[in-house]
């Protein structure tokens, strides 16, 4: 599923309007049904009415639904049916107000009050503007609505009733909305949002940054938001993702072959974007004839005195990622007290005697990386004198991939690694908002502020891969596309989660993925066992990283 900008939006609505010759007026009917849609299944969900509406008579009259359930196989008769998904199926009709904007954003809600006016539901059209100064195929849905009878008042003139109504639909404000809201828009948005009624947002919620996701005041809290054609940043991005409830996206007659070809470079990270733009095999299938020499040996260099939990933690994801071999590199102090501790790894003394690493310590770490499908380093390593100069020479010296984290992260932050020997062999690093805010040299409220432009400029700046942690993890290769991640919840907020991802990355890379499908499949997996993970437990702010291992 891609994701867009406002502004790869406007150039594919262009596209299809101007080179397949789609009428504008087409998209915009398509969106307002798909609006309309959307809000007749919640009207019927909210009624307890969720199951398949029958349409029209025909299909009773038919005589044959209903087969099964005990009656045995009836023959075949003439059956018709209804539109299904605009039929209210005894769900309470109840009145909506559709707050219109004079944009195309205000047309689509215009169009959707025409089929909810269809579906049986009564409808008054709000106008946040005088509905003269709407223009073009707004104007066009204005008049059909007029001539329809539905009825509409002006905001600012006639009064609304927000307590009288069932629901609202917020069609003020789309991806052509700039700064915060103005006016009777702002005053609006407000109102609805203090209602208390359901809102179905058009496209975005009004008042939200199509792109970043940043919440202007005030900016619509919807329970759905009907998402049309593609997807678009904002809606993946926090807080813009808190306010738009459960987000649909529906299809308006755009083809998704458009983004295609236009080079659309984020998606959404789903089973079918690992298989068919990553080509990843998800069912991770083995050769019969496989032995633990096929799926290769991740090296770890990690863990300290104080910190050597981290370490353990990312050597037992690798191996449950299904990696044939591990071999932590740790502290010579800490070494006999974690002997047994995961008994299917291998030791290797590397770090200094008082249990934590020094910069002497790099010539036996590139020793045990020779031969190695993959280096991890970071999880627990702690900072020390010359770290720097320690991390260069790993970053010179390994021919292998490797993955950056944690307190390597903050020794590449502290370095100007561009001056580097470049590497031949990819790297990923993988700080959480904060380290990605020493790496970037900003504040982490600016880090969160775009989490997808900063990591696709950062990854592509920089030709690493990266993978920008937290709720919405961003994956960003270095040839500039990105994915999202949706998979994972808050519990996993908790100390040690981001060493297991290092260990599920790094075991992937051991078995010969490439740097995106590693870091993309990995995040992927990494939430999925987050989420088994919580629902074996009875809360999921029980969780514990060991548990996110056990559950993969
Ligand atoms: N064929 C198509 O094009 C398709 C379009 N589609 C739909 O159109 C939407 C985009 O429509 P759009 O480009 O017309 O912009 P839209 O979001 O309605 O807002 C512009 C209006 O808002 C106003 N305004 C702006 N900022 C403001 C503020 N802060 N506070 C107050 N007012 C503000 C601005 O007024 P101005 O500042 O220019 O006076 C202007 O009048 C898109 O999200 C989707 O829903 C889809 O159905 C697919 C087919
Ligand atoms: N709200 C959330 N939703 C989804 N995943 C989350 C959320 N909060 C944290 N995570 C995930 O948990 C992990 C935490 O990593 P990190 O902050 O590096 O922890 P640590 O350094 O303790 O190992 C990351 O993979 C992050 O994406
Ligand atoms: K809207």
């Amino acid at each position: 599923m891609y994701v867009v900008t406002a502004e790869e939006m406007r150039r594919l609505d262009r596209e299809t309007i101007e080179r397949l010759g789609i009428p504008a007026v087409a998209l915009m009917e398509n969106a307002g049904r798909a609006i309309a849609e959307e809000i007749i299944k919640l009207c019927r969900s909210r009624s307890g009415s969720a199951g398949s509406p029958r349409g029209d008579a025909g299909t009773e009259a038919a005589g044959t639904a209903g087969a099964g359930g005990g009656e045995g196989i009836k023959p075949p008769g003439f059956t018709v049916s209804g539109d299904n998904a605009l039929a209210l199926g005894g769900a309470d009709a109840g009145h909506w107000l559709v707050l219109a904007g004079k944009g195309n954003n205000g047309g689509d809600g215009l169009a959707a009050a025409r089929y909810l006016r269809e579906a049986g539901i009564a409808v008054t059209l709000v106008y946040a503007a005088a509905p003269e100064s709407l223009a073009g195929e707004a104007a066009l849905q204005r008049d059909a609505a007029a001539a329809l009878g539905l009825p509409a008042v002006v905001y600012g003139r006639d009064r609304v009733d927000f307590a009288a109504c069932s629901g609202i639909v917020d069609a003020l404000l789309g991806t052509g909305s700039a700064g915060a809201p103005r006016g009777a828009y702002a005053e609006l948005i407000a109102a609805a949002n203090s209602s208390g009624k359901p809102i179905v947002s058009a496209d975005i919620p009004s008042g939200l940054d199509a792109d970043t996701g940043q919440a202007h005041e005030p900016c619509i809290h919807a329970a759905v938001t009907v998402c049309l054609a593609f997807l678009k940043r904002g809606l993946l991005q926090y807080p813009g993702a808190g306010n738009a409830g459960q987000v649909v996206v529906r299809s308006i007659g755009i083809p998704a072959a458009l983004a295609r070809e236009g080079g659309v470079p984020v998606s959404l990270l789903t089973p079918e974007v690992l298989r068919t733009r990553l080509q990843v095999d998800v069912s991770r299938r083995r050769s019969p004839e496989g032995h633990k020499g096929t799926y290769g040996h991740v090296l770890l260099a990690a863990g300290s005195l104080s910190m050597s939990g981290a370490g353990l933690l990312a050597a037992r994801a690798a191996l449950r990622a299904g990696c044939g071999l591990v071999t932590w590199a740790l502290p010579a102090m800490l070494l006999p007290h974690v002997i047994g501790a995961a008994p299917e790894l291998m030791l290797a003394a590397a770090g200094g005697e008082n249990g934590t690493w020094s910069a002497g310590t790099a010539a036996e770490v590139l020793r045990l990386s020779t031969g190695r499908d993959v280096t991890a380093v970071g999880p627990g390593l702690g900072r020390f004198a010359d770290d720097q100069e320690w991390l260069r020479a790993l970053w010179e010296g390994i021919a292998a991939p490797m993955v950056i984290d944690a307190d390597a992260l903050n020794i590449l932050a502290d370095s100007d690694y561009s001056s580097w020997t470049s590497r031949c062999h990819p790297v990923i690093l993988t700080p959480h908002p904060g380290e990605m805010a020493r790496l970037a040299g900003i504040s982490t409220a600016e880090v969160q502020r775009d989490r997808i432009g900063l990591a696709l400029a950062y990854a592509r700046e920089h030709g690493v891969t990266l993978v920008l942690k937290g709720a919405h993890t961003v994956v960003a290769t270095p040839e500039g596309e990105a994915y999202v991640n949706i998979t994972g919840h808050p519990g996993m907020g908790t100390g040690g989660a981001g060493d297991v991802l290092t260990g599920i990355i790094a075991g992937l890379l051991a078995q010969g993925l490439n740097a995106a499908q590693a870091a993309a499949f990995g995040v992927y997996l990494h939430g999925l066992a987050g989420e088994r993970a919580a629902r074996q437990r009875h809360d999921p702010s029980a969780l514990i990283a060991g548990d996110i291992i056990e559950a993969l």
